[in-house]
């Protein structure tokens, strides 16, 4: 049986950009003001503070991304707290919490998000019809890996 869940009007946005790439954020959230400000936003410690001068409207700003941040919106969408993800990553550039940006990506997949890494699949998120209108979205079923039999386990 397929779950599914209806996603509000009004979208959760996590924003996050690492150091090179905020600039780039900051670009695309001046030029998408007018929509992103009729949703709740969400962001890593500096990407937040960054949003926030920009539009001046409050971000729910989390630890920054190498303190944590990445784990704690990670952990938010996989309690459904957060419908989309835009995270302007660094192809070049190593991170020292790698780990963690990697962790995020996928669990963003594993819950079915709609992220986008780049600008360009920003623009087609910000302007689907879905962004301002409810959205059924399918939340993947882990039934058989929650209840696949364990080796060893004790009888
Ligand atoms: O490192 C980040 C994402 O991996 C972003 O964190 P900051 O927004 O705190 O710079």
């Amino acid at each position: 049986m397929v779950t599914t869940k209806i996603l509000k009007k009004s979208k959760r946005i996590a924003l996050v950009a690492h150091d090179h790439k905020k600039a780039d954020l900051v670009d695309w959230v001046k030029f998408n003001e007018a929509k992103l400000i009729t949703h709740d936003l969400y962001a890593t410690g500096t990407t937040g503070k960054l949003i926030e001068e920009t539009l001046g409207v409050p971000v729910k700003r989390l630890l920054s991304g190498p303190l944590g941040g990445d784990q704690q919106i990670g952990s938010m969408i996989a309690e459904g707290d957060i419908d989309v993800m835009i995270f302007f990553w660094d192809p070049m550039h190593a991170q020292p919490h790698d780990s963690d940006v990697k962790a995020l990506l996928r669990v963003g997949v594993a819950w079915n998000i709609p992220m986008a890494c780049d600008r360009a699949t920003a623009d087609f998120i910000m302007t689907s019809p879905y962004m301002d209108s409810e959205y059924e979205t399918i939340i993947p079923d882990y039934s058989e890996y929650l209840t696949r039999p364990i080796e060893d386990e004790p009888a």
